[in-house]
């Protein structure tokens, strides 16, 4: 087990006081409840100056942008409604001015306008170096609609709604390349996807109103470490086939290894990762066509212990590697 996880696992509190807490510490947001139709789904990320973006890598209005999607992202995953967000931001003393925060928090507002999403809060103090940038996001779900990691059963396929690899793509070009002079326009939507990253509502909310039985988790930190964390979370194994990941004529002429490296481990998709059972799948397959969404079937899961595999030329092998991890 990676040592960030087992560091959360070892403060997760083992009693709880509320009786209308729902969902805990380990899944991609909290959920709690007190109404008999909806449940209450929170979700706090950081995204820190140097480990999460530069000036380089980000133009200012994608910061705000990308700080609040990657919240949104985690409400989709568990299949909810986004509806309010706070904002709290650590201004180091010198290389941040009051402009570039109003446009930090323009890129936060469009994308906030069009979830219509408000801004109820948050917090403002100051920081040696590195500016940090926390938001907390709510939304809602249904009573009983709620899509948890643990809903995997052996035997359901295994599906992505979208691109993997190309926020990491786009990062390892960026980190070379200061975004203001990359203008490769074969280069343009791995860059796009790393800066300006679209949370799947809409598909977390089709594959909370089905009645289908729904694992779901987004994509963060590579599909090697979120599949992993549906293993674990249903007791189950995952067999991912090569083959069926979607990959555009870019990413397949680059040598196998860093197809690996950006689609396995690279992370900061942010599409969302589900299964569900076979014989649901062609109908789920029907509704995404229908709302003009992706959905790719890549595998499967299996009985097992946890393990994530990945199938390639007849091979199989068990992925031990996982993906960004912060400790
Ligand atoms: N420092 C922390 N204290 C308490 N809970 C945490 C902490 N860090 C992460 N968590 C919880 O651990 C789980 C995994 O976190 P994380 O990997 O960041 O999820 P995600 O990738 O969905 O953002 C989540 O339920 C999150 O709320
Ligand atoms: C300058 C820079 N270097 C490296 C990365 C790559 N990176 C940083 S954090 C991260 C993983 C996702 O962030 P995390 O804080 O783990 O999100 P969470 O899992 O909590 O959603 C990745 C791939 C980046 N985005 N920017
Ligand atoms: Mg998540
Ligand atoms: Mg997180
Ligand atoms: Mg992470």
């Amino acid at each position: 087990m990676n040592k960030e996880i087992e560091w959360i696992r070892s403060i997760t509190p083992t009693k709880r006081h509320q009786s209308s807490l729902k969902v805990g510490i380990g899944d991609d947001a909290a959920i709690y409840s007190d109404d008999e139709t909806k449940e209450t789904v929170i979700a706090v990320d950081t995204m820190v100056e140097g480990v999460h973006f530069t000036k380089d890598t980000m133009p200012l209005k994608a910061i705000g942008h990308k700080a609040l999607a990657v919240n949104i992202s985690d409400l989709a995953a568990m299949g909810a409604v986004p509806l309010y967000y706070l904002v709290s931001i650590a201004i180091p003393k010198s290389g941040w001015l009051t402009e570039d925060l109003n446009e930090i928090y323009a890129g936060m507002k469009t994308l906030a306008d069009h979830w219509e999403m408000d801004l109820i809060g948050g917090d403002t103090v100051s920081i040696d170096r590195n500016l940090v940038i926390t938001v907390t996001a709510l939304g809602k779900v249904e009573q009983g609609k709620r899509l948890l990691r643990s809903n995997a059963s052996p035997e359901d396929v295994v599906f992505v709604t979208g691109p993997l690899g190309h926020s990491a793509l786009g990062l390892e070009h960026l980190l070379k390349n200061s975004h203001k002079n990359i203008d490769d326009p074969e280069l343009l939507p791995y860059i796009k996807a790393h800066q300006w990253p679209v949370p799947q509502v809409k598909a977390g909310r089709i594959l909370a109103e089905t009645d289908f039985k729904v694992a779901l988790n987004d994509i963060s930190d590579g599909l090697a470490s979120e599949a992993k964390e549906i293993a674990d979370a249903s007791n189950v194994s995952v067999e991912i086939v090569w083959d069926n990941i979607p990959k555009t004529p870019f990413i397949k002429k680059a040598p196998i290894h860093k197809q690996e490296e950006w689609i396995l481990y690279g992370g900061e998709d942010f599409q969302l990762i589900g299964t569900i059972s076979k014989v649901e799948w062609p109908k789920l397959k029907q509704l995404f066509k229908e709302n003009a969404l992706s959905i790719h079937n890549i595998g499967s899961i299996t009985s097992g212990k946890g393990e994530v595999k990945l199938v390639r030329d007849n091979e199989t092998i068990v992925l031990t590697k996982t993906g960004y991890h912060h400790l």
